[in-house]
Formats: C-alpha cells, structure tokens, sequence
C-alpha cells in the first residue's frame, strides 16, 4: 500500500489529536524528576502507597474485561493477552509488599486519598456489564500505556534515574511490558474499526478521562492535590 493511503489507525489519531494532554500524563514533573535523579523520596513513597490502593481495584477491572472478552470478542486470542495481563498483576502486588517493606511504607495504614478514591470509582464504573468490551479494552490500553511510556523514559539514554528506583522504572518500562502494551493497541485498535460512532466517541471520551486521571494521580504523589 502506498504510504499516503495508508489508513491512520484510531488510536493514532487520537493520540495525535489529544497529544497535550497525552504528554502531560507521559512527561509529568513526577516521572521526569525520577529520570533526572532530583525525586524527592517521600513523593516516591506516597505514589507507592497510593499505588498499591489503585493496583488492588485494577484486578477486578482487568477480570471484568476478562469477562467481556470471554462474551463479546471476535478473537480468542484477546482472552490469553488479558490472562497474561492478571498473571502479570498478581506478580505486581507482590511486589508492591516488598517495595513497601524495603521503602517502610506501612500498607495497611496507608489511607486512599481522594484523586485515587475518585480514579478507583471511575475503573468500578468501567465494570458494568453495560460498557461495552471495545470501550473497556481500549482504556485498559491507555491505562498500562502511561505507566510503560512514563516508566520508559526514565530507562532511556541520558537518564539519571537512582539506582534505588531503577527497579520500579524496569517493571513498567521494561521491552516485555512494551510489546503486551503494543498487544493491547492492536486489540483497541481492530475493535474500534468494527465499532458504531457511538461506541468509538465512548471510547475516546474514556481515553480522555484515564489521561486526565493519570494526570491527577502523579500531582497526588507530589502531594500537589
Ligand atoms: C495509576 C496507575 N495507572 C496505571 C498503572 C499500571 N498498571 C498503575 N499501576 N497505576
């Protein structure tokens, strides 16, 4: 196909269209300041604790997709991706007890704070069997797409990222976590070619929503909300 006639996929084009704000979840002061080595720890500690809040409510919402897919998908294949991707949360929690012990973050003391009591609300609200699976899967996308891109650049060259973080910068930003990221695209992506207006505009409108919540989420660990 000639390059001026190739089709730009939808999720291009929103990132295209709503790149500021893309950017500002992907480049925010929080990340860029783990990659320029000025974090202040006790920001890295509180998204940690918030973290492991948001994580624990991100399992049912990952089952629920899981469900969606076993019901409405044209593809089984999506249904291995989305088990991969509960195998991988299941390791994640894990390591969220260890980080905190190693940081002493105490867990069980640790209170939600509003923004991620908010964003935890909104993944409930994603659960109901009445969002349909193409508006579920893509914010899913969206959601482990910010932690791979915001994670990764603090891996990238020039990085002066700590040491001490290096770990939790690879968990996200790691090549693996990239390639399921690109997975998901591509699942959004065939979905939403098939999908209504309605359904394509839902979608959008949730992308939109994640970003601004992520958004929010890294101002709440520099204790900015
Ligand atoms: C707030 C938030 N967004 C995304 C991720 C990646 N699973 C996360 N752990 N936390």
């Amino acid at each position: 196909m000639e390059e001026s006639n190739k089709e730009i996929l939808m999720i291009q084009k929103w990132l295209n269209q709503h790149n500021e704000l893309y950017t500002s979840a992907t480049r925010h002061p929080f990340t860029l300041s783990i990659r320029d080595g000025s974090v202040d720890l006790s920001a890295f500690k509180r998204w940690l604790g918030q973290d492991y809040i948001f994580v624990r409510a991100f399992v049912p919402f990952v089952a629920s997709l899981l469900l969606k897919a076993w019901k409405e998908s044209d593809d089984d294949s999506d249904i291995e991706v989305i088990l991969g991707g509960i195998a991988a949360l299941n390791d994640e929690v894990s390591w969220f007890k260890r980080e905190a012990s190693k940081w002493s973050v105490p867990l069980s003391a640790t209170v939600p704070q509003k923004t991620n009591l908010e964003y935890c609300r909104f993944l409930e609200s994603l659960m109901s069997p009445e969002v349909d699976y193409t508006v579920a899967v893509t914010a899913f996308w969206a959601i482990e797409a910010v932690y791979q891109e915001s994670y990764a650049h603090c891996l990238s060259d020039g990085s002066k990222t700590p040491e001490e973080l290096k770990e939790t910068c690879q968990r996200w930003g790691n090549d693996g976590f990239g390639q399921y990221c690109h997975t998901l695209q591509n699942i959004a992506n065939r979905r939403l070619e098939k999908s209504s207006e309605d359904i394509i505009s839902k979608a959008e409108a949730t992308v939109i929503r994640v970003l601004e919540y992520e958004v929010e989420f890294w101002n709440m660990s520099r204790g900015e909300t």
